[in-house]
């Protein structure tokens, strides 16, 4: 028997989590897969009951599970709490604890959503990217001040450092996955002013000249006009922690909404599964999210984790086929549509599953 750590977390995370954990379980059950589903408390929430936003019970239940199924933390509620007990430590602290220092989120163009990106859908139509984002280490993780003084005057710090191994074994994930796609990695950096940057672009030339994928740099200034101007033209995106996030909610419009994105954390143990949003507290608790993210993120959970390449494609085709029969939640509505809430949307995809 499997077992997987459900996380709901806050805002939005407790609606799209109700919808994914209902998907996945039927999926088990019609493909004999023998899971057992137990949830746990993080972020904001968890900070009000507990006084931490990552109790002791959930690291242990993430580090014991065969995978993790997350939604989302974070809330203007817990914006004054001092850094260590802000909400957002959770998701951090847990892809720490899991050593999962690989996110792989895929941002296609479905063709029949090319219309619903914000951009026009000759620019868009064909887009398939996966972003590899570094997601242990980097900025997210340096040392920082907050309250630091000097002559009188308040000043903060923080510091991006990357270590060749860090970044052999992240470009190594890059260069894997592009063998199974069209064999091209783009790395993105900012070599042209930052050391991490210079470290990251020698480590990754090295690491992938061997590795019969074609390899080109991009400045992630460059970077970020390239995925609006053209898509169509990357294949493997490979970048640091914080280009990572930025660019991937960028790219994510791309196929319609930041609501239909999943996204896989992998390292050596248990795998974290999340979709990329946060926690949209301006749309929390209207059951009008799109849980599309994270029912996708439970198929990269069978695939990744429990390798269960058939019932994740199994999801993968209902949440298909939910859409095409014109279900859509707010954040993708248009006129002559179904009008879709989330629990609606989960409802449409659970009717296609098979
Ligand atoms: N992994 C995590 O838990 C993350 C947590 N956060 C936290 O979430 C909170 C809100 O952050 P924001 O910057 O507003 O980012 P966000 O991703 O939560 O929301 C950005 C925009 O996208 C919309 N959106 C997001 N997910 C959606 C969905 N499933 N369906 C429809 N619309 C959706 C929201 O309504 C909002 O307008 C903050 O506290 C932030 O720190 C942010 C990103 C990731
Ligand atoms: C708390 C943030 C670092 C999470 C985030 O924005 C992300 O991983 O996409
Ligand atoms: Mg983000």
């Amino acid at each position: 028997m499997k077992k997987i750590a459900v996380i709901p977390g806050d805002g939005i995370g407790q609606e799209i989590m109700q919808a994914a954990v209902a998907v996945l379980r039927r999926t088990t059950e019609l493909y004999g897969i023998d899971i057992q589903l137990q949830q746990y408390e993080a972020g904001g929430t968890a900070y009000d009951r507990t006084h931490t936003p990552l109790p002791e019970q959930t690291v242990r239940a993430a580090l014991a599970a065969d995978g993790v199924l997350f939604g989302a933390v974070g809330g203007d509620r817990w914006d004054h709490l001092p850094p260590a007990l802000r909400p957002e430590q959770a998701v951090l602290g847990l892809r720490k604890a899991l050593g999962v220092y690989a996110n792989l989120r895929p941002i296609t163009v479905r063709p029949y959503l090319a219309s619903y990106s914000p951009l026009k859908e000759e620019i868009v139509r064909g887009t398939d990217i996966l972003i590899v984002r570094e997601l242990a280490g980097g900025i997210y993780f340096g040392a920082r001040e907050e309250a630091a003084e000097e002559a009188g005057k308040m000043r903060a710090w923080d510091t991006e450092t990357y270590s060749v191994s860090e970044i052999e074994r992240i470009a190594r994930t890059a260069c894997i996955a592009a063998k199974q796609r069209r064999r091209h990695v783009t790395s993105v950096d900012k070599a042209n002013v930052l050391a991490t940057s210079r470290l990251w672009r020698r480590t990754v030339q090295r690491s992938a000249a061997t590795a019969e994928v074609t390899l080109d740099h991009m400045y992630v200034d460059n970077c970020a006009m390239q995925l609006v101007r053209c898509p169509t033209r990357f294949d493997v995106l490979l970048t640091s922690n914080m280009f990572g996030d930025i660019l991937s909610d960028e790219a994510s419009v791309l196929g319609g909404s930041i609501g239909m994105m999943p996204s896989a954390s992998l390292g050596e143990k248990t795998g974290l599964y999340e979709p990329i949003h946060g926690s949209a507290p301006d749309i929390a608790g209207k059951n009008i999210a799109n849980p599309c993210g994270t029912i996708l993120a439970a198929a990269m959970l069978l695939r990744h984790s429990l390798g269960k390449p058939e019932a994740a494609a199994a999801i993968e085709h209902a949440v298909d086929a939910a859409l095409q029969e014109g279900w859509r939640t707010a954040d993708m509505y248009r006129d002559g549509m179904k009008r879709a809430s989330t629990a609606d949307m989960g409802a449409a995809v659970l009717r296609q599953l098979r």
